[in-house]
């Protein structure tokens, strides 16, 4: 069992979103790791960071990642930091990886200052975006089969471009 199609890029590029369109074009189940580890730790991301610590979010991150890849087989989502694991990087060999990408500016226009991204709540959104893209772009395109920028592209398009290059079927 394996994800038909595992979906990653930072925060605001339509993960989520995108990730339930394709699900629903190809008649499959649709799971994101971040609701996987907010289910299991009892508590919202934003506490997890400010109770736990960074270093223990991106340890059930990278748990939750495993689990999601050895037993889900639709679209999987993973949060905008998971990429920073070697070992999620490894571990996403052989799938089907779609970075969605997006500027700066449309990036921190579709977040807002919303607390429930922890990392993006800083004095200066921009520039933390900025510095986090900058950061993941070489991981994010190591692990990725396929990528969209997606800044013009409504979420139904950038669900059709993932199908296009990716030649993935349905459920028969
Ligand atoms: N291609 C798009 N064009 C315009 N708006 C979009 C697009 N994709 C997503 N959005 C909007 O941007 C916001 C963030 O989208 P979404 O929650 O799917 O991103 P995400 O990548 O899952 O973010 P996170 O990393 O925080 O989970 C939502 O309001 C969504 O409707
Ligand atoms: O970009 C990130 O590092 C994060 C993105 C979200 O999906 C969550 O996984 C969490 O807020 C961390
Ligand atoms: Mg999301």
């Amino acid at each position: 069992m394996s994800p038909k199609i595992v979906v990653l890029g930072p925060p605001g590029a339509g993960k989520t979103t995108v990730g339930e369109l394709l699900a629903s074009k190809l008649g499959v189940p649709f799971r994101d790791v971040d609701s996987d580890i907010v289910e299991t730790a009892g508590k919202p991301i934003s506490d997890i960071f400010t109770q736990d610590g960074e270093p223990a979010f991106r340890a059930m991150e990278e748990e939750a990642v495993a689990k999601g890849l050895a037993e889900h087989d639709g679209v999987l989502a993973l949060g905008g930091g998971a990429v920073l694991s070697a070992t999620t990087r490894d571990n996403l060999k052989g799938h089907t990886v779609a970075f969605l990408n997006v500027g700066m500016a449309e990036g921190v226009r579709r977040t807002g200052m919303s607390s429930a991204r922890p990392l993006l709540t800083g004095v200066n959104p921009r520039s933390t975006f900025k510095a986090l893209l900058d950061a993941r772009m070489p991981l994010y395109r190591e692990v990725a089969t396929v990528e969209v920028l997606t800044d013009a592209l409504d979420p139904e398009q950038v669900a059709d471009t993932i199908l296009e290059f990716s030649a993935i079927k349905g459920v028969e």
